[in-house]
């Protein structure tokens, strides 16, 4: 918990006044019942207008003041609660925006998710109810038991009774719910990723047929989450008419020793009403006490879960200002010399003895079977991974001695899955270049093989994008993302088996187009498809993790078995007749 202390640092002016203005609310609280006994028993009882006036008056007036307390306070509580969650959240998301996807790929999306949402949300409410109750709920149940005292010494015993029967009867309940509320967090977490899954993959179910059993697994995790509700609100729920019961067994004991206390003439009856509303504020403000407990349980395993996130450190270091590389152009943009690389320490080889030299403004193929490598490969070079053996350079200097910034604003990649935001075409296209005009906007289209279709929308670069791209077929999104890459106009243009969903035709086209605009840019095409790359530079062959030849297509089909064997199974195909 004290590593969150720097994200109240601004609002300590809140903490503190906060409960100072509720301690005075709980005063001018404990106050009041001596007022009504007064008015009772000197003013009501007496006969005496004046008294009544008076009293009732003062305790107008107190009730007034106390109000004001409670607002003053509550408006500090949700300014400082807010602001340290909104910090907070901030300060998680930026790191979770550092993490490689190796750290992303450690914790998950969803509950990532559900940490920065639910589990921050846990800690605000906790802040809040600091400031609100922390102080006033023990002071209110210490100070009830003083003024009884002060009223009648003699009855004070039926107080210091009461709170420890009321505690121990807390306590059994707490031991017994906390373990239980740390269970519904987890059941939480587990509920999000079912649903997230569900409804990321809501057309594959779909076109599954699968949506009864993935209902179903949905509704059996949202039943156990019910049933770890039910669990913890049923012990919970015991609290209540366990509390009425004390509460009316000491208000009549109270009633019984006042009203003989009254016979004799040592209390007044305005005096035993006092005290039974001291009891009622002590036993409520002890369950007030024990609600905050649970908040603060659920409040300290959410601060486990955030500081986890925050002690994270990303496994990828950027070196930020120290960089020492800045982006010089060289002859050779990317070399691997003997690069093994594993997604984690313990996993097997990915990569093994990676050799290849990219000369700059080149064209480069990757080609091998599915699970060869491809990817993993293509993202060690924006340093998605760091490579775990071997050296990767840059134009001559390490990948290390850039900083991420420098080396992703010259590399633009577009990954295998189309990802487009909720927004237009235009303010899609504008996160590879903010402020893009539209003659960019069309030659980046245009180079892309997406004119025609865009041109055909009524709005064109203001059509809107739905989230996920959902509105557009999955040649148009992969030529949009495309598009948006080119805009950056890159020194590296890395395709990940980015032309898969255009016929073979368009494939054709864009590759022309990419080499007739952008002659500047080096491109890697990673691709099942022999067409694809066999007009490139150099192709690379992967076959598990491994290395199988890297040179121009021709010398490939004499050297490479791995290739061979893709060339033919592909070229004999009628299809695959078209090629540059
Ligand atoms: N995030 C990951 N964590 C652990 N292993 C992974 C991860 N991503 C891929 N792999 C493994 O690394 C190997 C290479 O996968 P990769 O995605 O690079 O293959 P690929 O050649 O691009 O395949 P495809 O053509 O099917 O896209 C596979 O065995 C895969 O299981």
């Amino acid at each position: 918990m004290r590593s969150f202390l720097p994200y109240t640092k601004k609002y300590r002016k809140e903490i503190i006044l906060g409960p100072i203005f509720k301690f005075l609310e709980a005063v001018f609280e404990l106050m009041l019942p001596l007022f009504m006994a007064k008015l009772i028993d000197n003013g009501i009882r007496a006969n005496n207008r004046t008294v009544t006036l008076q009293m009732a008056g003062i305790m107008l007036l107190m009730s007034f003041i106390g109000l004001g307390c409670v607002l003053t306070c509550q408006y500090y509580a949700s300014i400082a609660s807010q602001g340290f969650g909104t910090e907070l959240r901030n300060d998680v998301m930026r790191r979770i925006n550092r993490f490689s996807h190796a750290e992303i790929n450690h914790f998950g999306t969803s509950t990532l998710i559900t940490r920065v949402t639910n589990d921050i949300n846990q800690l605000q409410y906790a802040l809040a109810m600091l400031i609100r109750l922390a102080i006033r709920a023990p002071f209110l149940s210490i100070g009830s038991i003083f003024m009884a005292f002060t009223i009648r010494p003699q009855i004070t015993w039926v107080f210091l009774l009461t709170l420890p029967i009321f505690s121990l009867l807390l306590m059994l309940i707490m031991k017994r719910t906390v373990p239980l509320y740390k269970r519904v967090q987890i059941k939480i977490d587990k509920l999000n990723l079912v649903i997230s899954e569900h409804l990321s993959g809501v057309r594959i179910i779909r076109a599954f047929a699968k949506k009864q059993t993935e209902a179903a697994k949905v509704a059996k995790t949202s039943d156990e989450l019910a049933e770890a509700y039910t669990r913890v609100a049923n012990i919970s729920a015991l609290l209540t008419p366990a509390t009425t019961l004390i509460m009316n067994s000491v208000i009549i004991l109270i009633l019984y020793l006042g009203g003989i206390d009254v016979d004799t003439g040592a209390m007044g009856q305005g005096d035993v009403l006092a005290l039974v509303n001291y009891m009622t504020q002590m036993l409520l403000a002890l369950i007030i006490v024990s609600q905050l407990v649970i908040v603060f349980t659920r409040a300290f395993a959410s601060a486990g879960r955030i500081n986890e996130i925050l002690k994270t450190e990303p496994s990828v270091v950027d070196s930020g200002d120290s960089a020492t590389a800045s982006w010089q152009q060289t002859p050779a943009i990317v070399t691997f010399k003997q690069v093994d690389f594993r997604y984690t320490p313990k996993s097997g080889r990915a990569l093994t003895d990676i050799s290849f030299q990219l000369k700059t403004g080149e064209f480069m193929g990757i080609i091998g079977p599915t699970g060869s490598g491809k990817t993993t490969l293509m993202q060690l070079i924006p340093r998605f991974y760091d490579i775990s053996a071997g050296e990767l350079l840059i134009h001559q200097q390490p990948i290390t001695n850039y900083s991420l910034n420098e080396l992703r604003r010259h590399i633009a990649t577009v990954p295998q899955t189309s990802v487009l935001f909720s927004g237009t075409i235009r303010s899609n296209l504008q996160w590879g270049k903010p402020h893009a005009t539209d003659e960019e906007c069309w030659h980046a289209l245009d180079i892309a093989q997406c004119t025609e279709f865009v041109k055909g929308l009524p709005q064109q670069l203001d059509a809107p994008v739905l989230a996920g791209g959902k509105n557009f077929s999955g040649g148009q999104k992969q030529r949009l993302t495309i598009a948006r890459a080119l805009i950056k106009q890159p020194a590296l243009l890395i395709l990940d088996d980015s032309l898969s969903a255009l016929d073979y035709q368009t494939d054709l086209n864009l590759r022309n187009a990419l080499r007739k605009n952008m002659a500047g840019t080096t491109i890697i095409v990673i691709s099942q498809r022999i067409s694809s790359v066999q007009g490139a530079d150099n192709i690379l062959v992967l076959n598990d993790g491994g290395q199988d030849g890297f040179a121009s297509h021709d010398v490939l089909m004499q050297t490479s078995k791995t290739y061979r064997s893709i060339a033919e199974s592909q070229l004999n195909n009628k299809e695959a007749t078209i090629h540059a």
